[in-house]
């Protein structure tokens, strides 16, 4: 393990089904992740994969299957109820609001207002109090470059990532999914990208992590999960697999199922 993960599930998938007009694509998925985990969802173009993270942001619904968050059961039917439940999932569009400026992205739709009786009961905002807490929230999670003041749309996409994942985190996040997170990235923006990474997991949030490649999964991650052809196939600990060793999961013939080529 790369770090000490605590041993609390935050996140439980239990026999997760999907069918589209006919054709399962999710088959039967476990897993659970605990709180401070990071792990990797692996599998194969087609695998299952962006339809498992749809069913945990309540973008669809799964035929089949129980989503367990910490101890609690919940039926996931909408984004509101995921976000609710504590599921993040930062997508590779990252739905930030691009003209706003980071401390407006950071509390939309949860804006301080004025401790003043009268200015609360008029909607007024506490711009002073939500930059203040805007550059702690920063500061404490590593990116105290970032000028709150400035519109989404003039940062780096590292930036930007870093945005979403931090409005998660101030949104009450308990699991975040991240997809693909560093696929646009440069080299120093990934460094960033895992050090916050790292941190979140400190603080006992747990990360699932859709990435392609194997080599930050090696260095990031404490866990895979693998899917083939919709069914989780293989739960294993990142120190006691080979990159080729996950590859033939995902591909099947470390499974038996395909033939290698
Ligand atoms: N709405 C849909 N209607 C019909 N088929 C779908 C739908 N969504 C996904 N599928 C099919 O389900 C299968 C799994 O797709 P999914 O996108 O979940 O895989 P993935 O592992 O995320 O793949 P990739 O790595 O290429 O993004 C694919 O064969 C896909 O064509």
């Amino acid at each position: 393990m790369k770090r000490t993960a605590l041993d609390q599930t935050a996140l439980k998938v239990s026999g997760l089904y999907k069918s589209f007009e006919g054709i399962n694509v999710l088959r039967g998925v476990h897993f659970t992740v605990n709180r401070g985990e990071v792990v990797a969802l692996l599998g194969d173009n087609g695998a299952g994969k962006s339809t498992l993270v749809q069913c945990l942001a309540g973008l669809t619904q799964p035929d089949q299957g129980k989503i367990q968050v910490g101890q609690i059961e919940r039926t996931i039917c909408t984004p509101s109820a995921s976000y609710q439940a504590g599921i993040a999932v930062v997508h590779q569009d990252l739905a930030l609001v691009q003209g706003l400026s980071v401390v407006e992205n950071l509390f939309l739709n949860r804006e301080i207002l004025h401790q003043h009786r009268v200015l609360k009961l008029l909607g007024w905002l506490d711009k002073k109090a939500m930059a203040r807490k805007a550059k702690k929230l920063l500061q404490r999670l590593g990116m105290p470059l970032i000028n709150i003041n400035a519109p989404v749309n003039t940062l780096s996409g590292g930036q930007k990532q870093a945005v979403a994942i931090i409005r998660a985190v101030y949104a009450g996040a308990e699991i975040i999914v991240m997809d693909e997170p560093t696929a646009a990235l440069g080299a120093e923006q990934c460094a960033r990208l895992v050090t916050l990474i790292r941190l979140l997991s400190s603080q006992g949030i747990a990360i699932i992590l859709i990435s392609h490649n194997l080599q930050q999964v090696d260095t990031l991650c404490d866990r895979a999960v693998i899917l083939f052809q919709g069914q989780s196939v293989a739960d294993v600990a990142i120190d006691e697999v080979s990159q080729a060793q996950l590859l033939g999961y995902m591909n099947g013939i470390e499974l038996g199922i395909a033939q290698a080529s």
